[in-house]
């Protein structure tokens, strides 16, 4: 049974399908502090969370079980994702289910802000009836600067496109095209869009480059009376630069979701009558909490039941169809990893990992990472795993070279030739393919040409290549009640490899039995 620990609230239908699952009990500690969590973890195999708790390294180090965190929202800067990679921790967010509700909060905070609705709202409730304090602006025919046009940027353009206003948009990080996709004038540099608005929205993500991005320079060079907007994350303006901007006048209004700190009751923005703000409630809609609590559940599932999880953020995201064609690379590669520390001791210098033919053309990021799990397998046991394989590797300063050839290898369709070169300079190579009905074929080891499916358990015996040793191979694996399924020879020059696919685990004994056989050479067991 997985253990998954609810640590804030996600909608009531998405706990009715983690509850319904056969293999999975779930407990709900909404709003669980941050001692207990840390008291408890180390007992749950999932974990979901929204934007409240802090997944660092502290709370990853004590959940041993970990395998995945859900981020029940969008926004993953409460989430060390570098370390959650270290720690072979799957992190999924669920990021299309509430821009919509975060894209309608900023707009309406612009509007409210220019129309001074909650001074107005607040005046006429306390009994007194004034219009001419409550002068607003329009926004048509008003520039609207909109730093990051990804997914909520985006819906904030189309529709305040509708309103009639010009747009400038500033994100380094997308094409042209999109830029014109949503009509948005292309802002070259941030100043450039600061100079020319006369509303500011603003929809990145928090991370080191958009902390305080807008602070005192950024305001000053901004027009007068500007009307800003952030429903990304508190910090990436900077309040007391905000707070300035207001006292001086140069700001007109500033509405607000998210906050420096969260969660809190006080701020000096609070004084400012032109000031709207909210508890970060984008996604606080019965729209919004349905889709996400939806979404998170399902990563979840998946990743416990160890199928794909397709809003990981730390894995290769790829459609269903991509990765039906590399699916049946992912295991058999983890297979072709686990053979070489079961044949060679000693460190690695660096491994290559040359796709031939058409799998050459796929995403094969998830294949590298598998591969490196198996190879790590032998020396690292259940420590290390599909998320954090490659950065284990590189711990261990092995150099991992991921090649795409589009030539065919032979006659091959599609191959995939592993190269590894010990500390010594020793090499070993192994080329596999799949066949028809998935088989998984290994066609090459240490180029001598060979044909086998592989199986569980496998011999590779280093032979001389002389009469005589096939047949005593097949006397002492009798005589040690090792019962041979398939037997093929590869031979090059005067010397010969023999793969076997026996039965059983074939014990140590067995192997020393064969080895005292004059013209072999070496005898390794393969557990795959
Ligand atoms: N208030 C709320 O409740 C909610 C807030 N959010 C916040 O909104 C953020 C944005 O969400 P999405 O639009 O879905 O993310 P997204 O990833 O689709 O878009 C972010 C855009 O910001 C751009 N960007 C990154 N660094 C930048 C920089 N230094 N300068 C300019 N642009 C930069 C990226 O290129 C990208 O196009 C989330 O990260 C989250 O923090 C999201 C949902 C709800
Ligand atoms: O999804 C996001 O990024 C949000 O900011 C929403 O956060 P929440 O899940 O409401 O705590």
């Amino acid at each position: 049974m997985y253990k998954v620990l609810v640590g804030e609230f996600i909608d009531d239908n998405a706990v009715k399908i983690l509850k319904a699952q056969p293999n999975i009990t779930t407990d709900m500690r909404i709003g669980i502090s941050r001692e207990e969590i840390l008291d408890i973890i180390e007992n749950y195999d999932a974990l979901i969370v929204r934007s409240v708790i802090k997944v660092d390294k502290e709370l990853l180090d004590k959940g041993k079980k970990l395998k995945i965190v859900g981020r029940a929202g969008n926004g993953i800067d409460n989430i060390d994702v570098k370390e959650a990679t270290n720690h072979g921790v799957i992190v999924a967010n669920t990021p299309d289910s509430n821009t919509v509700s975060a894209c309608e909060l900023a707009i309406t905070l612009l509007l409210a802000t220019a129309r001074n609705i909650l001074p107005a709202d607040r005046y006429l409730k306390s009994g007194k009836w004034d219009r001419e304090i409550f002068v607003g602006n329009e926004v048509f025919h008003k520039t609207l600067g909109i730093i990051g046009l990804g997914r909520i940027g985006s819906l904030v353009a189309t529709r305040m496109k509708a309103f009639g206003m010009d747009l400038i948009a500033y994100d380094p990080y997308i094409s042209d095209e999109r830029f014109k996709r949503y009509e948005c004038k292309k802002a070259e540099t941030l100043d450039e869009l600061l100079k020319v608005s006369d509303f500011i929205t603003i929809h990145t993500p928090k991370t080191s480059e958009t902390l305080k991005i807008i602070s005192y320079d950024q305001i000053e060079k901004m027009k007068d009376n500007v009307r800003l907007v952030n429903a990304a994350r508190g910090g990436v303006f900077d309040e007391a630069a905000v707070a300035a901007g207001l006292e001086s006048g140069k700001i007109a209004s500033y509405g607000f979701d998210v906050h420096e700190k969260e969660p809190r009751s006080e701020s000096p923005l609070y004084a400012f009558d032109n000031v709207v703000t909210t508890p970060h409630i984008g996604a606080t809609t019965y729209e919004a909490q349905e889709n996400v609590g939806k979404q998170v559940v399902k990563q979840v599932i998946n990743g416990l039941n160890g199928e794909i999880v397709e809003t990981a953020v730390n894995l290769p995201t790829m459609g269903r169809e991509e990765f039906a064609v590399i699916k049946p690379y992912i295991q058999f590669v983890e297979k072709l990893g686990k053979i070489y520390y079961q044949i060679k001791k000693g460190a690695i210098k660096f491994v290559n990992l040359i796709y031939y033919g058409n799998i050459s053309t796929q995403e094969t990021a998830i294949i590298d990472s598998s591969f490196m799990k198996g190879l790590l397998y032998p020396v690292l046991k259940e420590e290390v795993n599909y998320i954090n394989s490659l950065v284990l590797a590189e711990k261990r300063d092995i150099k991992f070279h991921s090649i795409k050839k589009e030539e065919k290898y032979y006659n091959y369709p599609d191959v995939i030739k592993i190269e590894v070169v010990g500390e010594s300079g020793e090499k070993f190579s192994i080329v596999g393919i799949i066949g028809g009905n998935n088989e998984e074929r290994i066609v090459e080891i240490n180029d001598y040409p060979i044909d086998v499916v592989i199986s569980e358990n496998m011999l590779l015996v280093e032979n001389n290549d002389v009469p005589g040793v096939i047949g005593n191979v097949g006397r002492i694996l009798g005589e040690e009640q090792v019962n041979i399924a398939t037997m093929h020879v590869g031979r090059k020059e005067n010397s010969a490899i023999m793969l076997l696919t026996v039965d059983d685990v074939v014990e140590e004994k067995s192997i020393k039995k064969l080895e005292e056989f004059e013209q072999i050479r070496k005898v390794k067991y393969l557990n795959l």
